[in-house]
C-alpha cells in the first residue's frame, strides 16, 4: 500500500477555501514523494462537494457518518480509527479551532510530532519533508524536520497555500466506514453538561496548595466532589489538557509546558498520568502528592506521596476528612 498523505475535513467548522488550498498544496508534494492524497471526513457532505475534493488532487475519500450531535472526544475517536487503516507520511489539519485541538489530541494520541501553524511546506536536499512556521514572535522563520515518529502532523492556516484545479476529468476512490464508540462511552467518554464555576475562582499566583484535575476523574460527579472539598478546604482547582479540551476547566487554569506554570508549592494530582508536558508546569511544586490507580503512570516518578488507587475511593476518604 502507497504511503498517504492525510487531510482531516472538518464538517463542523467547514472552511471550503482553506480545505482546497491544503488538498492543492497536498496534490502538488504527493507528485514529488509518490504518495497518494486521502481525506477524511466525519459527517455528512453532499456528493457534489466531494466531488470538489478530487478536482483539487484529492486521491481517496473515507467518509464516516456523524449520527451523534459533535463532541471533540466523538470526533478524535472516529479520526483515530480512521488513521489507524491508512500509512499516513503527513496528516494536514486546515487550521480552525476544532482542527487545532484534534491535532493536538492526535499528536498525543499517537506520540507524533506537530507542527502548529505552518507556513510552507517543502523537500529539502535529502528529499526529506520540513516544515517552515515563523518562531519568536514572527521575526524569523524556523524550518522544522521530524524524525522520531511513524508520520508528522502540521495545522495549516488559511490562505497560506493557493487553491487549483486540476485540468482534465477527476476522480477517485469514497469509501464509507461507520464508527461504533458505544464501548469508549461507556468507560471513557465525558460530556459537558454544564459549565461549573463551583470552586472559587481564586487567584492562581496566591494558591498555596492545588487540586489537580486529571482525565482519570472520569465524570461530572467525581469532578464536583473534588470542587467542594476544595472549596472547604480552600484549595484552587487547575487541571491538565484533557480535561481542558473536555470543558471542565477554562484554558486559564491549565497547568504545563501550553499552559501555565504552578506557583503553589503543593500540589495534589488526581487521575493525573503525569506527560512530560504536563509535569513541566508542575517543576516547582514542593510537594507533589499523585493519586493513580496505575501504579505505573509516570506522575509516581515526580511524587513525594503516592497513592496507588481508584480516585473515587480517595475522594470518599477526603470527604470524610473536610467534614471532620
Ligand atoms: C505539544 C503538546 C503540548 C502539550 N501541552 C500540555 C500542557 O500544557 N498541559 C497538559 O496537561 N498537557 C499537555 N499536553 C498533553 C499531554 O501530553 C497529556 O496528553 C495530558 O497531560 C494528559 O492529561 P491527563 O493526565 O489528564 O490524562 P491521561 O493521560 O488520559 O491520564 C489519565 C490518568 O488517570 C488514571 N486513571 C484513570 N481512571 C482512574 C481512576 N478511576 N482512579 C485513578 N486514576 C485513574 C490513568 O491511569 C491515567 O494515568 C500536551 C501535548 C502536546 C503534544
Amino acid at each position: 500500500m502507497e504511503k498517504e498523505i492525510v487531510i482531516i475535513c472538518d464538517f463542523q467548522e467547514y472552511d471550503d477555501e482553506n480545505i482546497l488550498q491544503v488538498i492543492t498544496k497536498a496534490s502538488s508534494l504527493s507528485n514529488q514523494c509518490n504518495c497518494k492524497v486521502t481525506v477524511l471526513c466525519v459527517g455528512h457532505k453532499d456528493s457534489e462537494q466531494l466531488d470538489k475534493f478530487f478536482q483539487y488532487g484529492a486521491d481517496n475519500i473515507v467518509i464516516c457518518k456523524q449520527n451523534e450531535p459533535f463532541d471533540m472526544t466523538y470526533f478524535t475517536n472516529i479520526i483515530s480509527n480512521m488513521i489507524k487503516t491508512r500509512i499516513p507520511k503527513v496528516i494536514l489539519v486546515p487550521e480552525s479551532s476544532n482542527g487545532k485541538i484534534t491535532a493536538s489530541i492526535l499528536s498525543a494520541r499517537f506520540e507524533v510530532g506537530l507542527i502548529a501553524g505552518c507556513t510552507d511546506i517543502q523537500f529539502d536536499e535529502n528529499n526529506e519533508l520540513s516544515f517552515l512556521r515563523t518562531a519568536f514572535n514572527s521575526v524569523t522563520i524556523a524550518k522544522n524536520n521530524c524524525s522520531n515518529g511513524e508520520f508528522i502532523i502540521a495545522t495549516v492556516k488559511k490562505d497560506i497555500f493557493a487553491k487549483q484545479m486540476k485540468a482534465g476529468q477527476c476522480s477517485g476512490m469514497i469509501e464509507e466506514v461507520t464508527y461504533d464508540d458505544d464501548m469508549e462511552k461507556l468507560s471513557n467518554s465525558w460530556g459537558v453538561l454544564e459549565r461549573i464555576e463551583k470552586f472559587e475562582k481564586k487567584e492562581m499566583n496566591n494558591l498555596n496548595k492545588v487540586f489537580c484535575i486529571g482525565r482519570g476523574v472520569k465524570n461530572q460527579d467525581n469532578f464536583e466532589k473534588i470542587c467542594q472539598i476544595a472549596n472547604k478546604l480552600h484549595v484552587g482547582i487547575v487541571g491538565t489538557r484533557a480535561v481542558v479540551e473536555a470543558g471542565y476547566i477554562e484554558k486559564e487554569r491549565m497547568i504545563g509546558q501550553s499552559g501555565k506554570m504552578l506557583a503553589s508549592p503543593i500540589y495534589v494530582g488526581f487521575g493525573v498520568s503525569g506527560a512530560s508536558q504536563h509535569m513541566i508546569g508542575v517543576k516547582n511544586a514542593e510537594i507533589i502528592v499523585a493519586i493513580n490507580k496505575d501504579k505505573n503512570a509516570p506522575i509516581f516518578e515526580y511524587a513525594d506521596y503516592a497513592i496507588v488507587d481508584d480516585v473515587e475511593a480517595v475522594l470518599a476518604e477526603l470527604e470524610k476528612m473536610a467534614e471532620g
